[in-house]
Formats: structure tokens, C-alpha cells, sequence
């Protein structure tokens, strides 16, 4: 007799149960939010010398191979076991369960050229983890929005909003720099500048405005320079950092702006630091100027606390700039399809994000042709240069030593949850 019993899901990892048959050669393993069970025979019987990890083999469902941590029999037939998933089959091509594992907060940049399907890529991720029992965000940083496309959902309004149809929390957040540029115009418009500062206030970058005023940032943003989009996505960063209004997250993707924003986002804490760097030099050499550090700092600062300040917001810089360089709690996945002009990019994005110190270890190559099956000329001419890209990937000094993840070209749009999750059980295993 086998049967599955409820259990309350600890997330994550997932969580499920385990229950040994009478004779104990063979076991179910349930996921509590859903109602399938899996059947699978365990290699030994268990033994008296628990607690011991052992494998669900097979995995209970494709994506989960299930570590199963034995505590003391709860009863004298040792019926009543549990499980803990926390990773994915052995034959796993993206090695999604490296990804799943663990309950320390990741980060996953998902970028690449215009159009080659960051965004679907990023937000079946998203769905993945969050079904997984992982509490995910996905934010997007492209000043191109389309997560609420993807997810058929309206997610607009720069803040936190729940996503419908996951098993376990998923939100998005869609940081809307254009409406924030308006907000900036009007403020500084209307109170000659000192709106600036609540405006920047309310993006999270107060300090910035305080404290660089040796920068102008203030007037930089005034004709918004073209890093601001990745200014306002740093600060959002930093508030993950510190917020408790996040902490919550396991899981954090990010669907980022084409290439050449993504790499000013990645470079933007070193622009920072080093003008605070700079900033502070200048503090020395005047410091007996008072009337010079008033300029700068304002009014009722006194030079201590500005430069306290100055090097609180230095050390959160220095903070994400070690985040984006992490290997253990983040990483850049490269998305892009099989063409030259692709390609090429791609190996130019690993280029510079090699230079970043910034953690690569997949590719993703978006809508692959199948073999063709049938008379189409056109599907087996596509096909065949696709397969060019592909070898010219595989001999790329930047690109051979990613893991190729190949994404078919499906037949219907990827819009809506039901969609993504068929589209990340096919990426992300
Ligand atoms: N494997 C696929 N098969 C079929 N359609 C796909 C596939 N991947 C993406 N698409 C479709 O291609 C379009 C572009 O995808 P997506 O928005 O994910 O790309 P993107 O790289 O984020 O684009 P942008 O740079 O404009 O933000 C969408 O309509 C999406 O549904």
C-alpha cells in the first residue's frame, strides 16, 4: 500500500512527502500543490542509521531530482518518511537544478540583442522558480516594458504586483522610467528644483541628490542622461538589499534592457563610486572652506555627516557592484537566436561582461527550427543556417564554454502563464 499525504510546503525548496509501502521497496512522492503522485522504488531499504540523503530516482517529476533526508522512522515500521526536493534530473540540460537549489537569495540577469526573446525567457524563468516553491520577483529594467505582454497581466505601476496563476508568490515589478522622467520634469518645473529632491526621494535616490551635488546630478537628470534607467534600476537593487519589504524574495530575475543599456546598468556603481571617490577628495582639499562645503553639501549639513553619508552610499555601491560580480548569488544569462548578426553580439555582450568580473554560465539560443520532417524548402534551408550559427557559436572564443540551452521556435505566441510554463519546462531543466 502506497498513499501521499498532505504536508504544509516549506518554501522553498519544495517540500513534499514521502510514504514507504508495507514491504518498503517502493515509494510516492506527492507535491502538495498538486494532486499527482509519483511512484518510484528506492535503491535500499532505509536503515536504521538515519538521518541519511538519498535520491528519488526516477525524479518524481521531470525538473525535481528529490535529496531525500531521512529523519527517524516516525513510527515502528518506519511508514511515515519525509522528503526534500531540491534539484533537477541528472539529465538536466541547463542545470536548472543548480538554479533551484538553495534558499539563499539569487539573481538572474536575462539579456541580449532586441527581439531574440529576453523578456519570454525571463518571465518563464520566473514562473519556473515560483512553481518550484521559490518566492520570486521579476523586475524589468528594459525602459521597453513588456512583462505585462508576456504574462498577459497588467503588472504597469512601478510597483510590486501579484501575478495570477502560479503555484507560490511570484510578483513583478515594472520600473517605469519614462513616467519618472515626467514626474522629474513637473517637479523641478513647478518648485524650481527643490522638488528634486522628493522626487529623487521617492525613486530611492534621495541621497544621490544630497550628496553628488558636486556631480549636478540634478541637472543631469534635468535632460535625462542616457544612463538614468539604470540609475533608477540601481537604486531598486539597492532597496532589494536592504528593504524588508523584499526580503521575502528567494528568487530575482531581471528581464533587462537590450545589450548596450545592460551595460551601462553593470557599469554604472563603478562610475558612482569612483565619482564619490572623487567627491570626497574634493571635501579634503577644502574642507577649511566652509562656505565652499555649504555650497555643496547644503545648508544645514555639517561636513561630518556629509561625508558619513557620502560613504554610507559608497559602500552600498560597492555593495551592488559585488552583487552583479557574485558567483554564488548571481548570474548574466545570455539570451539570443541563431543568426550572425545574433551571434556576434552575443559574443561582444560575454566579451564585456567578462571584463565586468560579471558571472556567465549559459546561453540560451531562442527559436531553433526543428529537423525538418517534411517537403518544406524554406524550414530546411532555415534550419541549415541556423545550424551555421550554432557551430559558429560552439567555436566562439567567448561563447564555446557557455552552456548552450536550445529553445525551439514554437508555433503559437508566447503570451500567458500556461504558455510560459510550457516554455520554461522546455528551457529550464
Ligand atoms: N521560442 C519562441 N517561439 C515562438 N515565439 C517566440 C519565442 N520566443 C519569443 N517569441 C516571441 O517573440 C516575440 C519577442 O519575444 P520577447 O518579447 O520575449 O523578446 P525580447 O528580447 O524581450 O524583446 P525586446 O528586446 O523587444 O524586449 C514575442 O512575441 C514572443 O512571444
Amino acid at each position: 500500500m502506497s498513499f501521499c499525504s498532505s504536508s504544509s510546503l516549506v518554501p522553498p525548496p519544495t517540500s513534499l512527502s514521502l510514504n514507504l509501502d508495507m514491504n518498503m521497496t517502493t515509494a510516492a512522492c506527492c507535491v502538495p500543490s498538486s494532486s499527482s503522485s509519483y511512484s518510484y522504488p528506492l535503491r535500499r531499504l532505509p536503515s536504521p542509521s538515519y538521518p541519511k540523503p538519498r535520491r528519488c530516482s526516477p525524479s518524481p517529476f521531470p525538473s525535481l531530482r528529490a535529496f531525500v533526508f531521512v529523519p527517524p522512522a516516525t513510527n515502528p515500521l518506519g511508514l511515515s518518511l519525509r522528503v526534500r526536493a531540491v534539484a533537477a534530473s541528472a539529465e538536466s540540460v541547463s542545470g536548472f537544478d543548480e538554479m533551484l537549489y538553495g534558499t539563499r537569495r539569487k539573481y538572474y540577469l536575462l539579456g541580449g540583442k532586441g527581439g531574440v526573446g529576453k523578456t519570454s525567457s525571463a518571465a518563464s524563468l520566473a514562473v519556473k522558480f515560483a512553481n518550484s516553491g521559490h518566492p520570486t520577483l521579476v523586475v524589468s529594467t528594459d525602459p521597453a516594458h513588456s512583462l505585462s505582454d508576456s504574462f498577459a497581466q497588467d503588472l504597469t505601476g512601478g510597483t510590486l504586483v501579484p501575478v495570477e496563476g502560479v503555484d507560490y508568490p511570484l510578483f513583478a515589478l515594472e520600473i517605469n522610467p519614462e513616467k519618472a522622467r515626467e514626474e522629474f520634469r513637473d517637479a523641478t518645473q513647478k518648485n524650481g528644483g527643490t522638488g528634486v529632491k522628493d522626487f529623487m526621494d521617492g525613486m530611492g535616490l534621495g541621497y544621490l541628490v544630497e550628496q553628488l551635488g558636486e556631480l549636478k546630478l540634478g541637472e543631469l537628470l534635468d535632460t535625462p542622461p542616457p544612463g538614468l534607467d539604470e540609475a533608477i534600476a540601481i537604486s531598486k537593487v539597492m532597496q532589494f538589499l536592504e528593504s524588508q519589504e523584499y526580503s521575502m524574495f528567494t528568487r530575482i530575475v531581471f528581464d533587462t534592457a537590450p545589450t548596450g543599456h545592460t551595460l551601462r546598468l553593470l557599469s554604472l556603481p563603478d562610475f558612482l563610486d569612483a565619482s564619490i571617490g572623487k567627491i570626497l577628495k574634493l571635501k579634503q582639499k577644502i574642507s577649511s572652506a566652509t562656505s565652499a562645503i555649504k555650497s555643496v553639501f547644503g545648508q544645514e549639513e555639517n561636513r561630518q555627516d556629509a561625508a558619513d553619508k557620502l560613504e554610507r552610499l559608497r559602500e552600498r555601491m560597492l555593495k551592488v557592484r559585488e552583487l552583479f560580480r557574485d558567483t554564488d548569488s548571481t548570474e548574466f544569462v545570455i539570451v539570443t537566436i541563431p543568426t550572425v548578426m545574433a551571434v556576434s553580439e552575443s559574443s561582444r555582450l560575454r566579451a564585456s561582461l567578462k571584463k565586468e568580473n560579471v558571472p556567465v554560465k549559459r546561453l540560451i539560443v531562442n527559436q531553433m527550427l526543428p529537423p525538418s520532417a517534411s517537403d518544406c524548402k524554406f524550414c530546411a534551408m532555415k534550419r541549415k543556417d541556423q545550424m551555421r550559427a550554432i557551430d559558429m557559436i560552439r567555436n566562439d572564443p567567448e561563447l564555446s564554454s557557455l552552456s548552450l540551452i536550445e529553445a525551439p521556435l514554437v508555433d503559437v505566441e508566447i503570451r500567458g502563464v500556461p504558455a510560459l510554463k510550457f516554455m520554461g519546462d522546455i528551457i529550464w531543466k
